[in-house]
């Protein structure tokens, strides 16, 4: 299960997500569409990585191929130091349950049960009880402690965003990710979200990867990488709204050649 994978020659800390050569080949109907064509990245244990492109460039696939959500066709993706590629579909549920949060744009909270409730269920699923100064620090960090007795249907989108963040927290994954988690808030609650997922990686040592198609979600991040065509076409570190949006019109002036 452990197998070590070919450093792309960054200095650093091991990093959190790998993925090496990855290739997804979708066959609709004999029509075979690219995905993803050998990408290689290094996700930054520690940062706030955003995954931008055009639409269908491949974001959703990487992100679902990093995170054992669905298979390469070839290429490797590791967490750590393990190799989701040589994993059994058990320890490939067992990984995704222990080692790796996930948010979604829906929010998939469970409307019949409390905000704590939502927040601990996957604890109470895989049989672990949540430390409790760690459970107080993320309720207060993400503004919940007044909510706690609530159900999803009573919270506003970006409150009930933020209870998807702490359940997301509570386990303390080795990584998140987040899939256009702003996407259905108004500007207000998404910065809200974005300046907490920024603290739970910057103050509690998270590491998050966020696919976004908004220029000033991902200038809250330390990295963002561009795709196009199922490739890593470019990259910026610490990026701000202008040069993403900058690199986004570069996308927009190649469409119209
Ligand atoms: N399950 C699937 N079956 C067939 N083709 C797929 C499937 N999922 C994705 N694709 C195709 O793979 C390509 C990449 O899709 P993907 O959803 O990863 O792009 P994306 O950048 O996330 O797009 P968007 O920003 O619109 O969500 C697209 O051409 C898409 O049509």
């Amino acid at each position: 299960m452990l197998s070590a994978h070919p450093p792309l020659g960054r200095p650093g800390p091991h990093p959190a997500a790998v993925a090496r050569d990855l290739t997804k080949v979708y066959d609709i109907e004999g029509r075979r569409v690219t995905a993803l064509d050998r990408v290689s990245l290094d996700i930054r244990r520690g940062h706030f990585t955003a995954i931008m492109g055009p639409s269908g460039s491949g974001k959703s696939t990487l992100m679902h191929c990093l995170a054992g959500l669905d298979s390469p066709s070839s290429g490797t993706a590791w967490i750590g130091e393990v190799n989701l590629t040589e994993l059994s579909d058990r320890k490939l549920t067992l990984m995704r349950r222990d080692r790796i949060g996930f948010i979604f744009q829906a929010f998939h909270l469970l409307p019949a049960l409390t905000v704590m409730e939502n927040i601990t269920l996957p604890m109470a699923l895989a049989g672990k009880r949540p430390d409790p100064q760690w459970l107080t620090e993320v309720i207060t960090a993400l503004g919940l402690r007044d909510r706690l007795t609530h159900r999803p249907p009573q919270l506003s989108g970006g409150q009930q965003q933020r209870v998807a963040c702490a359940r997301a927290l509570l386990n303390q994954p080795e990584i998140i990710f987040a899939d256009e988690p702003t996407g259905n808030l108004d500007s207000r609650a998404a910065a809200e979200v974005l300046r907490l997922l920024q603290h739970a990686v910057h103050q509690l040592d998270q590491t998050i990867v966020m696919v976004t198609h908004d220029p000033v979600a991902a200038s809250c991040t330390d990295h963002a990488v561009f795709l196009a065509d199922g490739t890593v076409v470019d990259e910026l570190q610490q990026p701000t709204r202008d040069r993403v949006l900058d690199r986004m019109r570069l996308f927009d002036a190649t469409d119209s050649d």
